[in-house]
């Protein structure tokens, strides 16, 4: 869900919500024919009866698209499938002039139940993914910083992992309000934060700090490793080229690791620290915590 944009994740939320109604037509249409034993649709017969549905088809058509990053989606796809597996042997039934056993109706209730819940969670984790986005630059807000952070510090007390933590402050980034306009810096701070990403591992993430003050966290990663990091990024955000205005954008760094011996507040506070000693010695470079 990380690499999806807002507004694809708004998008999923809308057509999961339009392919929901749908699905909501086809039963309806199920109920018409096992109540007044209309014929069936001929699709509705067929193995992959799933797929010829409008929420089938919707799926299908994202499949190979960012909808099936989600695990919660896949798990929805083969819930669908069951109830569209469930509907055939009713229907088969019913064709065959049979009556429908209770079992088999709760069977097939209890799949339908499945899938609502399957569509809900998955709804839910685009609205989720998209709450805590902030809305101009698509970094992670802070909300959820501290949380994260402290269940990989639990991690780290165990020895499982090394992990570290950037905080990227750009340089005189009122300047370039002042010079540009509040517009210009807010276009600075959404493709910077696109450039960071661009850059990032999956499993890194970006959270926007304060205003112009972002916070990198890179599990799996050692100090130096992440100062290597960061001083590929630095290079990448001051190649930027920006419409407005010949300028060039640079940012300081300040590169921790969450320690055993620290909590994650206190390794905030040293990846601030560093960040600051990069101001000082001139900006635009990376300062490691050793
Ligand atoms: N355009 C825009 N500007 C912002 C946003 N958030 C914070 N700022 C501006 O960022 C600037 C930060 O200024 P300072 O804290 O003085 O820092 P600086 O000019 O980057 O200088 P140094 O950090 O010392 O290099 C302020 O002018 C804020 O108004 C935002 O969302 N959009």
């Amino acid at each position: 869900m990380d690499s999806l944009t807002n507004q694809q994740l708004q998008a999923g939320i809308a057509e999961l919500d339009h392919a929901i109604y749908l699905h909501d037509q086809w039963y309806k249409n199920l109920l018409r024919v096992l109540v007044s034993r209309v014929s069936p649709e001929q699709s509705d017969l067929m193995p992959d009866a799933h797929l010829k549905c409008a929420f089938g088809k919707w799926y299908e058509d994202h499949s190979e698209s960012f909808f099936i990053e989600s695990q919660q989606l896949k798990s929805l796809f083969e819930a669908h499938k069951k109830v569209h597996s469930g509907a055939r042997h009713l229907f088969q039934r019913i064709s065959n002039g049979l009556v429908i056993p209770v079992d088999d109706w709760d069977n097939f209730e209890s799949g339908r139940e499945r899938m609502r819940r399957e569509i809900w969670a998955a709804r839910h984790e685009f609205a989720e993914t998209l709450k805590n986005r902030d809305s101009l630059t698509e970094a992670q807000t802070r909300t959820g910083l501290l949380a994260d952070l402290r269940k990989q510090h639990s991690l780290v007390l165990r020895g499982k992992q090394t992990y570290a933590l950037a905080m990227l402050d750009f340089d005189h980034f009122k300047r370039i309000n002042d010079s540009y306009g509040h517009a210009a810096g807010d276009t600075v701070l959404a493709s910077t934060v696109q450039c960071v990403k661009s850059h990032l591992r999956p499993y890194d993430r970006i959270y926007r700090y304060g205003g112009e003050e972002f916070i990198i966290c890179m599990p799996s990663t050692t100090l130096e490793q992440a100062g290597e990091m960061m001083e590929r990024l630095r290079l990448a955000i001051s190649e930027q080229h920006f419409e407005f205005g010949d300028i060039q954008v640079t940012a300081s760094f300040g590169v921790t690791v969450l320690r055993e011996s620290q909590t994650v507040k206190e390794s905030i506070n040293c990846a601030d620290k560093a960040m600051y000693e990069a101001k000082s010695a001139g900006r635009d470079r990376v300062v490691l915590d050793v």
